[in-house]
């Protein structure tokens, strides 16, 4: 009864027989085009549902891993979604990835002008320790999934938890747009890349790490010998780390230590200007570890710049173009949710009022 739904072969699914010989025909094809760019919204569109899923169950998921034999039998209503979110995904990724590999075959992906894609780089891998083998389309499909939640979901949420921050502290985005608009001007295209060295925004958004990391813990870490003489794995102030231990960081509290960050539990940008406690912090503790949203060391996240750089985009034209506001009797709510990401519970409503118009919008 438990077992998995009934899988489709592979190649008979609607996904894998249209579009992947779409993507790849569109190319060069001019007939196809419009149906190529419908195909392609369906494909973004399901993939937004199929990871939206994801993020909000996966932690139900977790408790799957522990003893399967047994919690498959207790949760078998929860076994049977994962069964059918991971055939979903495998639906949905395994097509496109397989359209990915014949542009390979065809010589077309390392063509001049031809992006090189995530995909791409999982088609060359080689895993040594296993021989020296490819990766299969399960483990492609995986990585996939993993990499749309890491450079999507904490983005989405900081941003979110920033926006919440400045609709409260309407002195906070006042000061922010002023600088914004010192560096871009009024109107015009907006704030670009080439804007961005702009020490209050970068404040605004390191403050919002500080305060609301979308990870209250970075991934299970091991403490591993260097050989099996070793007694123990590491001796850390004080503190002995026995072999094998799992070893996790308390991310959230550790960036609301009084002794590092007075006045901890306030939206406080100026901490990371100059002569602030936060300045020139790192990000990544190579150096010292005061907070550390990314995590730290060689397995801290390897998506740091490109999430700054979306952070500082979107609030940055998001604050550019319109006055930001609470919903008349409705205050930011700061409550948390778990999900995939620790994200708003309430999620925030504002108004907005770019130049003439006034918009209530729902984030
Ligand atoms: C505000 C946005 C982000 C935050 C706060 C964040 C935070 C983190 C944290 C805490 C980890 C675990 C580090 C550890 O275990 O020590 C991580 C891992 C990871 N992140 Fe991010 N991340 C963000 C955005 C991104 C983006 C934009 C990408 C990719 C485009 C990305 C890709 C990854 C990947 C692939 C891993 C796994 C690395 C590994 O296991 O070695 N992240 N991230």
């Amino acid at each position: 009864k438990l077992a998995a739904p009934p899988r489709l072969p592979p190649g008979s699914s609607a996904v894998t027989v249209i579009i992947g010989p779409l993507l790849f025909l569109g190319r060069s094809n001019f007939a196809v085009k419009p149906i190529i760019r419908a195909a392609r919204r369906c494909v973004v569109e399901s993939v937004m549902a199929v990871q939206r899923e994801f993020s909000t169950s996966a932690l139900g998921f977790q408790a799957l891993g522990m003893y399967p034999a047994v919690t498959k039998l207790v949760f078998r209503r929860r076994w049977r979604q994962m069964l059918s979110l991971r055939r979903r995904q495998e639906e949905l990724y395994i097509p496109l990835i397989r359209a990915r590999e014949a542009r390979h075959r065809h010589g077309v992906a390392g063509e001049e002008g031809v992006a090189a894609s995530y995909v791409d780089s999982l088609l060359t891998l080689r895993i040594p320790e296993n021989g020296g083998r490819n990766l299969t389309e399960g483990e492609m499909a995986s990585l996939c999934a993993e990499f749309f939640v890491a450079g999507t979901e904490s983005t989405a949420a900081v941003a979110q938890w920033i926006m919440a921050n400045l609709v409260a502290r309407p002195e906070i985005q006042a000061k922010l747009r002023q600088e914004i608009r010192a560096v871009v001007g009024v109107g015009g295209g907006g704030v670009q890349e080439e804007h961005l060295r702009m020490p209050y925004l970068r404040a605004v958004v390191l403050e919002a790490l500080r305060l609301h990391p979308p990870g209250h813990f970075v991934r299970p870490h091991a403490a591993v010998p260097d050989d099996d003489d070793d007694a123990a794995a590491a001796l850390i102030d004080g503190f002995h780390v026995p072999r094998h231990a799992t070893v996790n960081f308390t991310v959230a509290d550790m960036a609301l230590d009084e002794a590092v960050w007075p006045d901890a539990a306030r939206f406080r940008p100026e901490r990371f200007l100059p002569g602030g406690e936060g300045a020139d912090v790192d990000l990544t503790g190579g150096r010292e570890i005061k907070r550390m949203p990314f995590g730290a060391g060689r397995r801290a996240c390897p998506g740091v710049a490109l999430a700054l750089l979306h952070l500082e985009c979107l609030v940055g034209n998001l604050v550019a173009a319109s006055e930001w506001r609470d919903v008349a009797g409705e205050a930011v709510n700061f409550a948390e949710k778990q999900e995939i990401s620790v994200v708003m519970r309430r999620p925030l409503r504002a108004v907005a009022m770019p130049c003439h118009t006034i918009l209530q919008i729902k984030i």
